[in-house]
């Protein structure tokens, strides 16, 4: 057990009021970031990789739980407290000052981290889709994150879904995403507008002839339009039509209808040369 004071006494002491611009919603409640920080498994001696450590709450659960931790925090007034916190956890907690947006974050590990983040809303499927896109396997382990739960279902659903679409097909093509718990509004402080939901994605294997470049031009034509036929809607990307014919995917169909494992081989189709 750590000694250190109640996270709302360190918010009051460095004067850390939310701010709206950076997406800041803090979580309190002890128990609620233990549990988050159980969601990737056991991290004893294991690197983690937080980003929007804010006051830190989630940092304090990932310490405890035994993790080497490295902070990725924009908002300077939150650095005070954040020190104070790797005081108590000597060479355990690394601070970097800075957008995560711009930095080479695989370069500050030998490893691979677990990325485990109560991510600020307005960046949080921009990193998604960068961790997403990176060479496979990917530099990482595991991805814990917070996200609104609208978006937390887009992540997550299947075709046929009302929430399924170009996300869905991006995080799970090589990867395999679920819901690991959902998170009451009221948790945070102060409370957002919508309720949130703990995403957990785990890299599977990468698909043999799969390109993502190409997976994201067919998702972005087919769900650019999703309501019309595949016919009308793949036509921007060449050879997408003859590609599904080849392999017997319906032109009538509509993009919401065409599971993961059609668009990855739709996409090596389109990248193999026609024989
Ligand atoms: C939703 S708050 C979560 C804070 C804390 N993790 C918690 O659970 O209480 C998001 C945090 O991300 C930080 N943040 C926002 N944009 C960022 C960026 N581009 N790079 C790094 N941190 C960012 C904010 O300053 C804020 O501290």
């Amino acid at each position: 057990m750590d000694t250190l004071p109640p996270l709302r006494e360190v918010i009051r002491r460095h004067g850390l009021s939310a701010s709206k611009a950076l997406g800041q919603n803090f979580l309190f409640d002890g128990q609620l970031l233990a549990r988050i920080a159980r969601v990737p498994g056991d991290l004893a001696g294991e690197e983690v990789l937080e980003v929007g450590p804010g006051p830190g709450g989630l940092t304090r659960a990932l310490l405890a739980a035994g993790a080497q931790v490295t902070a990725i925090e924009r908002d300077h007034r939150c650095i005070p407290a954040l020190e104070e916190l790797s005081a108590a956890y000597p060479g355990k907690l690394r601070i970097i000052e800075g957008d995560a947006l711009e930095i080479d974050a695989p370069a500050l590990f030998e490893g691979r981290p677990h990325i485990v983040s109560n991510l600020p809303y307005n960046v949080g499927t921009a990193l998604l889709i960068g961790w997403l896109s990176s060479d496979w396997s990917p530099w990482w382990q595991s991805l814990t994150l917070m996200f609104q739960k609208e978006v937390a279902e887009r992540i997550v659903s299947q075709a046929g879904e009302q929430a399924y679409g170009r996300l869905a097909v991006l995080a799970q093509w090589r990867s395999t995403a679920r819901i690991a718990m959902p998170v009451h509004r009221s948790a945070f402080t102060p409370p957002p507008k919508v309720m949130s939901a703990v995403v957990h994605i785990l890299p599977g294997t990468m698909p043999e002839g799969a390109r993502m470049a190409t997976l994201e031009r067919l998702t972005a034509a087919a769900f650019g339009q999703r309501r019309k036929m595949l016919r009308q809607s793949l036509k921007p990307v060449a050879g997408a039509l003859d590609a599904a014919e080849r392999i017997g995917i319906d032109v009538t169909r509509r993009a919401e209808t065409v599971r993961v494992d059609e668009f990855v081989a739709l996409a090596r189709a389109l990248d193999a040369p026609a024989g």
